[in-house]
């Protein structure tokens, strides 16, 4: 059977620098997969390769076994992708701007309808289809760009930092329906937030400096990476000395009134310890995320290794 998605020695220059470098992988299975990696990393150039909006300078893309350069109408068929800033037209209205798109995509006249309303449907976003985009919420314009990416069913759909700039809200939504349109779609999804990539991925890629370092299950990177601080975000925050006594807690400072990086030592229901404790004294936690610095010192860490 072919792979869903096979690269075979991709690289890429833009100019004179090379943006990417000797990129290899397979992916055979349906679920959430992550590619990780800082600012500039070589997210996006990969991205836009696999769907075809950029011509790599080496190597080649399979999808569904089909050559992206050699059969890109065929190839594209199997994919669907989300890019950075959706291309989503806001003076159409939602159920138009899916129809273009059910067109665009080739799909047949009688089936253009059946198509738009599943994919409303899964979305939810059924109930807005007569409204114009323009005035979607944030959270909504999005699932309108995640409805495009499925409307032809593709094998593999591709989203480029899609939980991107959503407000707290929108995105547990978001992830919600990232998850629910894995369970019959292979997702690649982008990000450069640790956290997010834990919350939603099967497996993970780490890319830096256009190098893949690190492609594995998200149980193996567990294994590898012990994260030993979270950020907390909470509206009435108690003193350093009240965030310690929580269990496990093994250091708190303050980043701002109301930001608190907490180390701890390890232990797995850390984040339900401190909001049992944050609902008890009412500190009003608005987020809890595994922090963010410990990013650099994971790309550090595998920068100087092997892994594959
Ligand atoms: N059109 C371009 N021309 C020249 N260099 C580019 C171009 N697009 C990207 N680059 C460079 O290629 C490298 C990889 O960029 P890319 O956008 O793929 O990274 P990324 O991981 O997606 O980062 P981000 O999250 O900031 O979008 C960076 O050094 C970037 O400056």
């Amino acid at each position: 059977m072919n792979s869903i998605l096979k690269i075979e020695q991709l690289s890429h220059k833009y100019s004179s620098s090379w943006a990417i470098r000797d990129i290899n992988l397979e992916i055979n299975q349906t679920g959430v997969i992550g590619l990780l990696g800082s600012n500039g990393a070589g997210k996006s150039t990969t991205m836009n390769i696999l769907c075809g909006v950029l011509n790599q300078t080496e190597g080649t893309v399979y999808i569904n076994g089909l050559d992206t350069r050699l059969a890109p109408e065929e190839a594209k068929k199997n994919i669907g992708f989300l890019p950075q800033n959706p291309p989503v037209y806001v003076d159409l209205t939602v159920n138009e701007y899916l129809t273009y798109c059910a067109e665009l995509r080739l799909i047949e006249d009688g089936k253009v309808k059946a198509a738009v309303a599943e994919a409303m449907d899964r979305c939810g976003i059924a109930h807005f289809k007569t409204r114009l985009i323009r005035n979607l919420s944030g959270g909504y314009r999005q699932r309108v760009g995640i409805a495009q990416a499925i409307i032809h069913k593709p094998k593999l759909v591709v989203m480029d930092e899609p939980t991107n700039g959503l407000d707290p809200n929108q995105l547990i939504e978001a992830r919600k329906l990232i998850k629910e349109i894995a369970t019959d779609h292979t997702v690649l999804l982008s990000s450069h937030i640790l956290s997010e990539i834990h919350l939603l991925c099967r497996e993970v890629i780490m890319i830096e400096s256009g190098r893949i370092i690190f492609s594995d299950s998200m149980d193996a990177f567990n294994n590898y990476v012990q994260p030993n601080s979270v950020l907390v975000k909470m509206e009435n925050p108690p003193s350093a000395e009240a965030l310690q006594q929580v269990k496990g807690v093994t250091k708190v400072e303050f980043l701002s009134d109301r930001q608190a990086r907490v180390y701890y030592d390890g232990s797995e229901d850390i984040t339900e310890r401190i909001i049992a404790a944050g609902v008890q004294h009412e500190w009003r936690i608005r987020e809890i995320n595994f922090d963010k610095g410990l990013l650099d010192d994971i790309f550090k860490k595998l920068s100087t290794q092997t892994l594959h």
